[in-house]
């Protein structure tokens, strides 16, 4: 089956500045696909060019094996929701619904059952006839999310739809969103910096730097084996804690790493490749780490302090120094452990991530 969305070689620069880099990707059919990086990384610019909102420098666009590189947006068969909700204040919500289809010359009759079809699965029947200004920030982006839902597109692209809602309302409407491409099953792009939307909505997340994709899987591959040091310091909250040191190889081939704090086996780390003697990063994620008593069955052991403790209920967040260097353990929210205390922590390989020091690649 052909993709539902193929981008190939996209380049896009506003005069000098290359904003999108040679760019491939293929959006399989019902497939719900993130776009995630920091700000100005390019995912908005890359929506726009799948939506046809700006010309592309170079590259060829395809939707639904068509291609739309030159195709006006409203031919692209695509629905768009902004951050901005962009209702129009006159209208009530059914006339906000109707206009495009009215536009479009539908008749009267299917005008009216796309709309309560719509208002149905958003569940705004009862908001039907009031006007934007009568409704929370919620209510308003469901109106702009049906909007996009009536013109029945196979594809829609969502550019950071939640960023102007509280952070209840957030969560709500997110599970909402997953929800409605459960039921609807059509393929979804969505941009966002915020990585709990990224992980929680998506089939698969596309992490951009650069107007480039580093890394295109699963939430739980991204999290778990990130291809890159960026891409693991990006994503996780505290972010993952790396030390700097080197591997070398025993005369028996066993991986080690040395560090400021040791020596220690590798033995169980799963290398990408046939382990290499060189510089690296060894990274490792605040809940994996042990402390205390615990932390003497692990391989990899270090003596730190703790700086900082942050409850947060179910756990509690402690920055600790080993050496000179910072490190955030997630430990069990009953902890007493106050600034100050010794704190014996450990870890086992199989659940680090190395980095090539010069080229920030996994190992
Ligand atoms: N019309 C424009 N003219 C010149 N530069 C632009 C224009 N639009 C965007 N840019 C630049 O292109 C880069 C990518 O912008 P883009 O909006 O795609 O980033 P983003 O990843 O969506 O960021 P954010 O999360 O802040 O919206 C930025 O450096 C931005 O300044």
């Amino acid at each position: 089956m052909d993709p539902s969305i193929s981008i190939k070689d996209l380049n896009l620069s506003f005069g000098a500045v290359e904003v999108i880099n040679d760019l491939n990707l293929d959006v399989g059919q019902g497939e719900f696909l993130v776009l995630l990086g920091s700000s100005g990384c390019g995912k908005s610019t890359l929506l726009n060019c799948i939506a046809g909102l700006l010309d592309v420098s170079d590259g060829q666009i395809f939707i639904q094996g068509k291609n739309v590189t030159w195709e006006e947006p409203s031919k692209r068969g695509i629905g768009m929701v902004f951050q901005s909700y962009a209702l129009y204040p006159q209208m009530t919500v059914e006339g906000n619904l109707s206009f495009g289809l009215k536009n479009a010359g539908f008749s009267k009759a299917e005008v009216a059952e796309r709309v309560a079809n719509a208002a149905r699965i958003l569940q705004i029947e009862p908001l039907l006839k009031r006007k934007p200004a009568a409704l929370s920030g919620g209510q308003r982006q469901r109106v702009a999310i049906g909007r996009a839902l009536v013109r029945d597109v196979d594809v829609f692209l969502f550019d950071e739809p939640l960023s102007n809602l509280d952070a209840k309302l957030r969560t709500d409407l997110r599970a909402e969103i997953k929800e409605l491409h459960q039921t609807l099953h059509n393929t979804m792009i969505y941009v966002t910096h915020d990585q709990i939307e990224a992980m929680t909505l998506a089939d698969r997340i596309a992490i951009m730097r650069g107007g480039q994709i580093l890394q295109l899987d699963s939430p739980k591959e991204i999290y778990n084996r990130p291809n890159c040091k960026y891409v693991a310091d990006f994503i996780g909250s505290p972010s993952m804690n790396f030390l700097d040191g080197a591997i070398s190889l025993e005369a028996d081939g066993t991986p080690t790493f040395t560090c400021g704090s040791g020596t220690f086996s590798l033995e169980g780390y799963v290398f990408d490749d046939a382990p290499a003697a060189g510089g690296a990063w060894l990274g490792i994620r605040p809940e994996h780490i042990a402390s205390g008593e615990a932390a003497a069955s692990r391989a990899i052991q270090l003596q730190s302090k703790v700086r900082l403790v942050e409850p947060l209920g179910s756990d509690t967040l402690v920055r600790v120094m080993v050496g000179e260097q910072s490190f955030w353990v997630r430990m069990d929210g009953r902890t007493d452990i106050t600034e100050g205390d010794p704190l014996p922590i450990g870890f086992n390989p199989v659940r680090c991530n190395l980095f090539d020091t010069k080229t920030e690649i996994r190992l």
